[in-house]
C-alpha cells in the first residue's frame, strides 16, 4: 500500500457485472501528485475501473485504499462514494443543465460535506467557487447556465465541480473524447498544469494513445479486464511487453526477424539487418516505431517503392510497400516531401527495436 496519505492503492481488484468478470487481478498504486494514464481499447474495463475506486461498483475481491484508509475490500467493506473524498470528471454531459454554473460547481462541495453542507457561510461558498472558476480559466460565468457554454468549457466546469471539495483523488473519464482537435491539445495540458500545480493525485481514463502519452507520469495499458503493463510513456512506447502492448501503444511496423545466425544484437529481416534491443538467438518478430526508419533515394535498385506521401506541416509520412504489398513501412521525414509516389527507396532502421520470440 502507498505510504502517502494522498496516493492510491488498487490491489488484487476483481470485478464483474453479474457472472461476466471484467476486471481480474488489477494491481497497481499512484503516488502522491501523480497522473496515472489507464489506456486500453474500448469495452477492456476502464470505466469499470474508475467506478470501483469512486465506489460507484463494488469491487468481487482484492482491495481499494486512499492513503492509508482501505474504502473498498473483497470482504464486505465498502465506503460509499461520497464519503470516500474523491473527484469524478466523467465524460461530457455531465454538468446539471437546469443550474447555473456557480450551483453546479457548490454541488460539489455539497457531496462532501453532506447534511452540514448547509453550515458553509454562503460567503465562502461563493469565493471558493469563484476561486475554482479562476483556477480553470472561467472568471466570471457563475451565472451562466451549461446550455450555453461550449464543450470545452463544461468540462472545465466540470474538473472545477471535481476539484470543489479538494478531493483526495481525482478521477478523469475520457474528459477531452467529444472536444474537436485543437480544443482537446488546449484542455489536456491546462489540466495538467492545474493538477501538477495543486499536486494532485488523478488517474486519467483514456483510449487515447497520444492523450496518455502526453499527459501522464505512467501508463498502465489494459487488454481484456487485465493490466497488460506498466511503465512511463517512454517504457511503455519504446519497450512494450507484447506485439499486442506495442501496436496498442502507437503506431508501429511487425515484421518477421531471424536472430539465429546474425550478429549479436542483430536480426535479419526483410528490411535488412535491423539493431535489437537485448541479445536473442532466436527467430520471432520485431517491432519498429515510424521515426526509427531512414527512407533514402534507392543508390541501386531496391524492392521498395514509395506508395503514398502524406505531408503533415512539420514533417511528411512517407509509406513504402514491398513489391506484394505485404511489409508497408511509414517513416516520420523531418520537412517538406522529398519523395514523390512510385520513387524506389532504400530503407534503414536506424536505432535499436524489441525483440519477440516467436
Ligand atoms: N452496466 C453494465 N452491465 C453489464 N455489462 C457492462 C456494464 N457496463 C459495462 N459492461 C461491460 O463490461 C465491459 C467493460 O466495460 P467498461 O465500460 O468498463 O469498458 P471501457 O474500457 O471503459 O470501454 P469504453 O472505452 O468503450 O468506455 C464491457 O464488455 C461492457 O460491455
Amino acid at each position: 500500500m502507498t505510504d502517502k496519505p494522498r496516493g492510491l492503492t488498487v490491489k488484487s481488484v476483481t470485478a464483474s457485472y453479474g457472472r461476466r468478470q471484467v476486471l481480474s487481478d488489477v494491481t497497481f498504486d499512484v503516488n502522491e501528485g501523480e497522473l496515472l494514464a489507464v489506456l486500453g481499447p474500448s469495452g477492456c474495463g476502464k470505466t469499470t475501473l474508475l467506478r470501483t475506486i469512486a465506489g460507484l461498483h463494488k469491487i468481487d475481491s482484492g482491495l481499494v485504499a486512499l492513503g492509508h484508509r482501505t474504502v473498498a475490500n473483497g470482504n464486505g467493506t465498502h465506503i460509499s462514494p461520497e464519503r470516500r473524498h474523491v473527484g469524478l470528471v466523467p465524460q461530457e454531459g455531465a454538468l446539471f443543465p437546469h443550474l447555473n454554473v456557480a450551483r453546479n460547481i457548490s454541488y460539489g462541495l455539497h457531496s462532501r460535506l453532506g447534511s452540514r453542507s448547509s453550515n458553509i457561510a454562503r460567503p465562502q461558498r461563493r469565493e471558493t467557487v469563484d476561486s475554482l472558476l479562476e483556477l480553470v480559466g472561467l472568471p466570471g460565468i457563475g451565472h451562466v447556465k451549461p446550455a450555453q457554454l461550449s464543450g470545452g468549457q463544461q468540462q472545465r466546469v466540470a474538473l472545477a465541480r471535481a476539484l470543489a471539495p479538494s478531493p483526495q483523488v481525482v478521477l478523469l473519464d475520457e474528459p477531452f473524447s467529444a472536444l474537436d482537435a485543437g480544443l482537446r491539445a488546449t484542455l489536456r495540458a491546462d489540466v495538467r498544469t492545474l493538477l501538477y500545480e495543486r499536486n494532485m493525485t488523478s488517474v486519467l481514463v483514456t483510449h487515447d494513445q497520444d492523450e496518455a502519452l502526453g499527459m501522464a507520469d505512467r501508463i498502465v495499458v489494459m487488454l481484456g479486464g487485465k493490466i497488460a503493463q506498466i511503465g512511463t510513456p517512454e517504457e511503455v512506447y519504446h519497450t512494450p511487453v507484447s506485439l499486442e502492448v506495442g501496436n496498442f501503444v502507437g503506431d508501429s511496423i511487425i515484421v518477421e526477424a531471424d536472430a539465429t545466425s546474425s550478429p549479436e544484437g542483430w536480426a535479419h529481416t526483410p528490411l535488412g539487418p535491423v539493431p535489437l534491443i537485448g541479445t536473442h538467438t532466436t527467430v520471432g518478430k520485431v517491432l519498429i516505431r515510424p521515426e526509427q526508419v531512414d527512407i533514402a533515394h534507392a543508390v541501386a535498385d531496391s524492392e521498395f517503392t514509395v506508395t503514398n506521401v502524406r505531408f503533415t506541416g512539420p514533417a511528411t509520412i512517407v509509406t513504402v510497400s514491398d513489391p506484394t504489398g505485404t511489409i508497408r513501412i511509414r517513416s516520420l521525414c523531418p520537412g517538406d516531401r522529398q519523395f514523390i509516389h512510385g520513387d524506389k527507396a532504400d530503407v534503414h532502421v536506424k536505432s535499436a527495436v524489441p525483440f519477440y520470440p516467436a
